[in-house]
């Protein structure tokens, strides 16, 4: 059975690259005059502010150096060209040459959400393969199947210049009387991934990179870690070849830190002081809400505010994401739900349909906490704080505030310098404790907006988004 990020202990919980809004050219006197207009012209800003992010040293979007000088091969240039990338990002500029650099030396990479991590792996996949060998040589694994198919999207994005065959292990989406995978680079989810190995459906014998993405994730006891360890224990042990292991996050606490040390032995490593570990373009906010109930009404007041781009809302429970979504949609608000619960065919759905801009407003829980990319995403509300005792039954009734997650889920906006914002919904003394415990530990304001002045709520909210 299957166990991702989705709560597989816990039944009452959970656990391809956007296209960007078009850039406005047209002069301001001849725009519309709208919400939406705002965003356009936000997102005609992004591009102008990028560049000069990229120019700053203290960005993590900063580099000294072009692609071409990163060693990377001419098909691949061509690949990331297309995709609109003229300069790489700090991680990039700093991991490939360490990643590509032969022998192949094993990496524990940490940067801030959305400042590039995917491209320094799948670049590196890239880069290792025989293409002339027909045998899976390259694994990557997420946590979810939603980051799985994103990722799995960049790869053929980026090579679409080679000739790479890929292929997935996630849940369904491998004919059943498959036997034989001939991909070089596979990527999927561990559970389904073990299946394939131990039914001998994907021969390990010429893998030779293994990488992690959310790697913290990945290799946690409370999480996938068991999984993780099980798919690495089915790769081939050779003392003179081993096989390169790149593990890629956000956030690495202490106690995963010494096991992917473990897991990942000899490794370069690129780390993040502890005050940087989110990044400066999210602002964050929180309202207070009178009670759970008053949770809803000041959801269903910011509507208009959260559709003005697009918004990520994050409940800790599926029945509490359905529950507001039927009732959000039986008062005619147009909104989508994403969880564990539902089936293979439906998360795909509804996560393209966002991916789309189809939908404009995604209630969900951890299950897409964790690496999703979507441009337009320009708000992120936690309905319910992330606790520690969402991850499993190893966290008992730990009620402290799961800082981990609040950085990834928050990292869903403010991509790649993008502005974004996010709030946070405190509804008695127990829940502004344990935001107050997350502002402490992330050293990083969280601003209070009125709840009960809608005109200074959007007033405080565009700004912050100007
Ligand atoms: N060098 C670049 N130039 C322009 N855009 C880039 C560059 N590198 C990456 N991007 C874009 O930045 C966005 C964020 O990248 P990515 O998803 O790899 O972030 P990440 O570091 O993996 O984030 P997370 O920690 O949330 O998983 C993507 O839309 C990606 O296409």
């Amino acid at each position: 059975m299957e166990k991702d990020a989705d709560g597989f202990f816990n039944p009452a919980k959970d656990a391809a690259p956007a296209a960007e809004t078009a850039t406005e050219s047209k002069p301001e006197a001849e725009r519309p005059k709208s919400p939406e207009n705002d965003l356009i012209k936000s997102s005609f800003e992004v591009t102008v502010t990028l560049a000069d992010q990229q120019a700053d040293p203290n960005s993590p979007l900063y580099s000294a150096k072009t692609f071409e000088e990163l060693g990377l091969a001419e098909d691949l240039l061509k690949g990331i060209y297309d995709m609109g990338f003229s300069k790489p990002s700090k991680i990039q500029e700093r991991a490939l040459p360490l990643l590509l650099a032969n022998p192949p030396t094993n990496m524990i990479g940490q940067s801030q959400s959305g400042t590039g991590k995917t491209a320094a792996f799948v670049l590196t996949m890239l880069s290792r393969i025989d293409y002339n060998l027909h045998k899976p040589q390259a694994i990557c694994l997420a946590p979810s199947r939603e980051l799985a198919r994103q990722i799995m999207s960049v790869v053929i994005t980026m090579g679409k210049y080679t000739s790479v065959q890929t292929e997935y292990a996630i849940k369904d989406n491998l004919p059943r009387d498959a036997s034989n995978i001939t991909a070089q680079i596979i990527v999927g989810n561990p559970g389904t991934m073990i299946d394939l190995m131990r039914r001998k459906v994907l021969d390990t014998t010429h893998v030779k990179v293994f990488v992690l993405d959310e790697a913290d994730n990945m290799l946690d006891q409370d999480g996938l870690g068991d999984q993780t360890l099980r798919v690495k224990n089915l790769l081939p042990k050779n003392p003179t070849q081993p096989i390169q292991i790149i593990l890629f996050s956000a956030t690495f606490p202490d106690h995963v830190r010494s096991f992917a040390n473990k897991f990942a032995p000899k490794a370069n490593k690129i780390e993040l002081q502890k005050e940087e570990l989110s990044v400066d373009s999210i602002r964050q906010f929180y309202m207070d809400c009178k009670n759970e109930e008053h949770k809803y009404d000041i959801l269903v007041q910011l509507y208009s505010l959260l559709t003005i781009g697009q918004s990520i809302i994050f409940c800790k429970h599926r029945h509490t994401a359905d529950r507001i979504s039927q009732r959000m949609t039986a008062e005619g608000h147009k909104v989508a739900s994403l969880h564990g619960a539902k089936n293979a065919n439906e998360r795909d759905a509804i996560i393209d349909r966002f991916r789309e801009g189809k939908e404009k407003v995604l209630i969900t829980t951890n299950v897409i906490a964790r690496g999703i990319d979507i441009l337009q995403v320009n708000m992120v509300v936690n309905y319910d704080l992330p606790l520690m005792n969402d991850r499993g039954p190893a966290s008992g009734n730990d009620s402290r505030p799961d800082i981990e997650t609040y950085i990834h889920r928050i990292g869903r906006t403010g991509r790649f310098g993008r502005k974004g914002i996010s709030i946070n919904f405190v509804h008695d003394k127990q829940t502004w404790l344990q935001m107050d415990a997350i502002e402490k530990a992330l050293g990083r304001k969280i601003v209070r907006i009125e709840t009960n002045d809608l005109d200074e709520m959007e007033e405080t909210m565009k700004k912050a988004l100007k």
